[in-house]
């Protein structure tokens, strides 16, 4: 859907020639909701306009929906643009234009006749949630129904593509959550990819299939967003996972303070991979087995593809009854450190 081949950006400053991206490759698959996280200044802001023609590479070639969008102009430039729609941290709003006016907006661009607009832009406003609000002007609104407009707005030409500047950054925590929701349902339902750039991580786990983390330019890192969680590989990468993540290993630290707290039984450390924490495991484990099981410390974290993290149980029970719950444990896919007896 979106191949970004050997692309550089170089800008003159009067401080002399700045990279911005440097010799990105990258392949994004139809459908997929795809993140690029980084720093300021890592040049997510640069590779994303690159994507629509707002910037021009220096080198290399983008190609959308096959379409090669570092070379066309004019008219052809317009036309491709119309399949790649955008929103932006600060909504991007006409201020003097109601919610209904604004979502129109793009479709008297195309010339699309009133009669198909009005029903057009009805339709948008009950898609992103925004029924009643049609008449309101943007300083009604709060943050979030603003970026509802906003991505009203910019599925308006139904579009292939969805880039999201930042899209979440001006909102708060649970704003941020519900437009989150939003731009899954809306890949979900009409199966539009979406590529969105982000400093933050929360923004990633919760809704992206892979990420790409930039650096000076680069892509330090790549792949499905659960791999590069459980096993970050650079330094910039484990800075970002520990924004949602503890992925120091402070077991013998947490063991040690659970001993003390919980002097009797035992102490088993579950580590989940994927999706197995779904999966109804710890249920049937204490609905089968004679043995009583608290969870005491836990740090499990859901993604896109799947459940993955550490739950720390105080457990005890009959010895034979403790061996083949462990076993069954095991059996599922859950890895079972038994810490210590502690009795
Ligand atoms: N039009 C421009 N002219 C000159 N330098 C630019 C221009 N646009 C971006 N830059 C520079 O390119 C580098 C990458 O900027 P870019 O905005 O792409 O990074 P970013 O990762 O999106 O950061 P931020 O989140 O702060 O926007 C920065 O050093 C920036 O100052």
């Amino acid at each position: 859907m979106i191949e970004i081949k050997k692309v550089t950006k170089r800008f003159n400053t009067k401080n002399g020639e700045l990279l911005a991206v440097d010799n990105v490759d990258l392949s994004i698959q139809s459908g997929e909701i795809f993140g690029i996280i980084g720093y300021s200044g890592a040049g997510k802001s640069t590779l994303l306009r690159m994507l629509n023609g707002l910037e021009k590479p220096t080198e290399g070639t983008i190609s959308v929906s096959d379409k090669l969008i570092n070379t066309i102009k004019g008219t052809k430039l317009r036309e491709a643009r119309q399949e790649i729609g955008m929103i932006f941290q600060h909504f991007n709003l006409l201020w003097s234009r109601t919610v209904e006016e604004n979502i129109a907006f793009p479709l008297e661009i195309a010339g699309v006749p009133k009669s198909q607009r009005d029903k057009r832009v009805q339709e948008l406003i009950e898609l992103v949630g925004l029924g009643g609000r049609g008449r309101s002007y943007p300083s009604q609104l709060s943050g979030g129904q603003k970026q509802r407009v906003g991505i009203a707005r910019a599925l308006a030409n139904n579009p292939k593509v969805l880039l999201c500047d930042e899209a979440t950054s001006a909102l708060d925590p649970e704003t941020t959550d519900s437009i989150l929701d939003l731009l899954l349902n809306i890949n979900q339902q009409l199966g539009l990819t979406v590529v969105l750039i982000t400093h933050e991580m929360h923004v990633i786990k919760k809704i992206c299939h892979r990420v790409a983390v930039m650096e000076n330019g680069k892509v330090a890192e790549l792949g499905d967003v659960i791999d590069v969680f459980e096993n970050p590989q650079k330094e910039v990468t484990k800075r970002f996972v520990r924004q949602v993540v503890d992925v120091e290993d402070d077991s013998l630290e947490t063991f040690t303070h659970l001993k003390e707290k919980y002097p009797e039984g035992h102490i088993w450390k579950l580590t989940f991979k994927r999706s197995i924490v779904e999966q109804p495991v710890l249920t049937d484990f204490i609905r089968q087995f004679d043995v009583t099981a608290n969870i005491v410390q836990g740090n499990v974290s859901q993604t896109k593809n799947g459940a993955f993290g550490e739950l720390f149980l105080h457990v005890s029970g009959v010895n034979s009854v403790l061996n083949e719950a462990l076993t069954y444990l095991q059996e599922k896919g859950v890895q079972v450190e038994v810490m210590s007896d502690v009795n």
